[in-house]
């Protein structure tokens, strides 16, 4: 069932929203210690929409004091597992009551279009949250095979307190692939959502003390990535930190964990993904919505994006055909209208540096096969250069624009070997109608995803994360996700006739 509503509507929530604008701090909304706040604008529009808190070290500080206080306690890690699943569904509830005035606040905070903020991140919000709140009273610890004269438990411990600092492309499901896991397994956690996009986050976390989160669990430091992502990865007292974003960014999270107190580093990053379209491939008009799709969505603002289109070369004109036709039907505009697939880039800054891959596209003499500019604000249009090679610059960036470059290869062999000449690891599709080739693809790619047939990330069930320059340490999603928010613990217990206390009378 569609949850859109119409353009007139989603004008007249944009006109009655309340905006949070401080950050969230042991159960209270806080100002910075400062005092300092920054502006937030619509990126479609360039209008001011909040001055949010602008924390610092001390809000950090402050912050992760009362995470720590909370997890020591037990307040909230040592329920009972059942307790923690029903606080956590409850939000979602919440968040479903919501949800309209949620997705108007994301799409006027990142400029996603309205229609992927109502079908896709509240409803996947609620449904990963439901599903590692589910999780926790149905899952087993172990006993190793240690023999009768002991017994060897392996138990699963949250870790403690999380650091999560999060990205603004995606900024209320990147929050939820975090915060699920890490809540559902009973740690505390501080999060820095992005400067451009912090208002969802703040709202989620009211909405969680409304559902019964005792205060201290989950805090919302607002900020800058210097001044809050920094002191939150150089904490003493952080057990870890999971990070989505730039893979410069991740690097420093490596080092800042090295410089610290070696806390755990899940590292989730770029990517360059490589979109394989085999001679033998069936079903065109398909595989050119799922291409375009793969380019398109999200603005191409997107870790996963299938930027490199690899064809071969015998059902090249084939595909390309269905692929402009498909690419056409994606319209660029206002966020808020429902009409539009894509909206605006994230901010002025972001825009310019797509923008620039349109000139080097232009300058390199590339065919357009569709778009090629900007349109008026910070919009792009959906674009396709033909005739790049995979060691140009526009095959090797990671540009997080609808820009999408075709390599032509000659074999199957070479396909494989173009889709993995690349620093990245994320993700990568690959349409054949030969099930032993997909196969053998799928295991030869050196990427965390490998779709077969078809774009896409997999879902809640299965682990999301990057081999190579990708990522590093772990996995979003999955019971692998809330494993990772655990540390395990052998407690052996000597049953033996020697053990101090053992001996049976
Ligand atoms: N993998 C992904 O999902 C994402 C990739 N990117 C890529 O990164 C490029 C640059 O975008 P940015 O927003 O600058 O990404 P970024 O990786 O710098 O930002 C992500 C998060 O890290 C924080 N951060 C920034 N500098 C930090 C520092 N020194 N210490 C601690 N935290 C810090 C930011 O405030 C934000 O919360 C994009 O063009 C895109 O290519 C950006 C966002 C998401
Ligand atoms: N596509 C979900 C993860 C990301 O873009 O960062």
């Amino acid at each position: 069932m569609s949850n859109v509503l119409t353009l007139q509507e989603y004008q007249a929530i944009a006109g009655s929203l309340t905006l949070p604008t401080m950050a969230f701090i042991d159960g209270k909304f806080r100002p910075a210690a400062s005092g300092k706040t920054f502006a937030s604008s619509n990126p479609a529009t360039g209008e001011h929409l909040a001055d949010i808190a602008a924390c610092a070290k001390e809000d950090v500080d402050f912050a992760v004091a009362k995470a720590r206080e909370a997890f020591d306690d037990g307040r909230w890690s040592k329920l009972h597992p059942n307790e923690r699943k029903e606080v956590l569904i409850k939000l979602s509830k919440l968040v479903l009551r919501n949800r309209h005035e949620l997705a108007v606040m994301e799409s006027l905070d990142s400029g996603k279009p309205i229609t992927d903020c109502e079908n896709l991140d509240i409803d996947e919000f609620v449904h990963i949250m439901n599903w590692h709140a589910e999780l926790v009273d149905k899952i087993y610890d172990q006993t190793a095979p240690v023999g009768s004269d002991a017994i060897s438990m392996i138990v699963r411990e949250p870790i403690g307190v999380v650091g999560a600092v999060l990205p603004w492309n995606f900024p209320l499901l990147m929050l939820v692939w975090k915060m699920a896991p890490a809540l559902a397994a009973g740690c505390s956690m501080v999060i820095k959502p992005a400067a451009q996009t912090s208002l969802t986050a703040l709202r989620i976390a009211e909405l969680a003390s409304e559902a019964g989160l005792p205060r201290g669990v989950l805090n919302i430091v607002t900020g800058g990535g210097a001044e809050v992502g920094e002191p939150l990865g150089l904490h003493m007292d952080v057990d870890m930190v999971t990070f989505t974003g730039s893979t410069a960014t991740g690097r420093r999270f490596l080092r800042y964990s090295a410089d610290s107190n070696m806390k755990k580093v899940v590292l989730e990053l770029g990517g360059k993904n490589p979109c394989i379209v085999l001679d033998d491939a069936e079903n065109i008009d398909y595989v050119a919505q799922q291409v375009c799709a793969a380019a398109f969505w999200n603005m191409g603002e997107n870790c996963s994006a299938g930027s490199r289109l690899i064809v071969q070369a015998g059902i090249k004109e084939k595909l390309l055909e269905r692929v402009k036709a498909h690419a056409r039907e994606w319209k660029v505009g206002n966020p808020l209208d429902p009409q539009n697939a894509l909206g605006a880039m994230i901010d002025k800054g972001h825009f310019s540096k797509v923008a620039s891959f349109l000139d080097k596209g232009r300058l390199a003499g590339y065919d357009i096969l569709v778009g090629g500019d900007t349109l008026e604000g910070t919009y792009i249009q959906p674009t396709i250069f033909d005739g790049v090679a995979n060691t140009d610059e526009l095959a090797r960036e990671e540009i997080f624009g609808p820009i999408l470059s075709v390599i032509t290869v000659n074999s199957y062999e070479e396909a494989l070997q173009v889709a993995n000449d690349t620093e990245y690891g994320l993700a990568a599709s690959v349409f054949t109608a030969n099930g032993k080739k997909a196969i053998r693809a799928a295991q030869a790619i050196k990427a965390g995803t490998v779709t077969v047939n078809c774009f896409g990330e997999g879902d809640v069930t299965t682990p999301f994360g990057g081999y190579k320059q990708s990522g590093f340490g772990g996995r979003d999603n999955s019971i692998h996700a809330h494993d990772q928010y655990t540390e395990l613990k052998t407690i052996w217990i000597d049953l033996s006739d020697s053990a101090v206390d053992g001996a049976i009378d």
